[in-house]
């Protein structure tokens, strides 16, 4: 489980930003640089159900090349993190 305070590679885990049908969406401290970003957290149990691992996939590739300020743009792909079943993507941070 996935827990405020807890630590993932170099990132500490805040309050949850929100939440979607695949994922879950934390405030994260990048604890070399400082920098927040949000942290998108998948329940790999809640994916194989939905095909999820495709619509990530998706979402990475096409995050991966859209450049807008008006679009989060990818920081990093982190996957199976935490206790096997968690898949973890970092994102940036945006502030509304
Ligand atoms: N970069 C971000 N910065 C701040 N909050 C975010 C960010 N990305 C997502 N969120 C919050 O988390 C929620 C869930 O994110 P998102 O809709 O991307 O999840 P998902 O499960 O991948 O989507 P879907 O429900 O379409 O499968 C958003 O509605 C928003 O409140």
């Amino acid at each position: 489980m996935v827990t405020k305070g807890m630590r993932v590679g170099k990132y500490e885990l805040g309050r949850t930003l929100g939440e979607g049908n695949s994922a879950k969406v934390k405030l994260a401290t990048d604890t070399v640089s400082g920098q927040s970003f949000a942290v998108k957290i998948i329940d790999k149990s809640r994916t194989s159900r939905l095909n999820v691992p495709f619509q990530i996939k998706r979402e990475i590739r096409t995050l991966k090349v859209l450049k807008h300020p008006n679009i989060v743009r990818l920081h990093e792909v982190n996957v199976s993190i935490v206790d096997g079943k968690t898949w973890i993507v970092v994102i940036e941070f945006l502030l509304w």
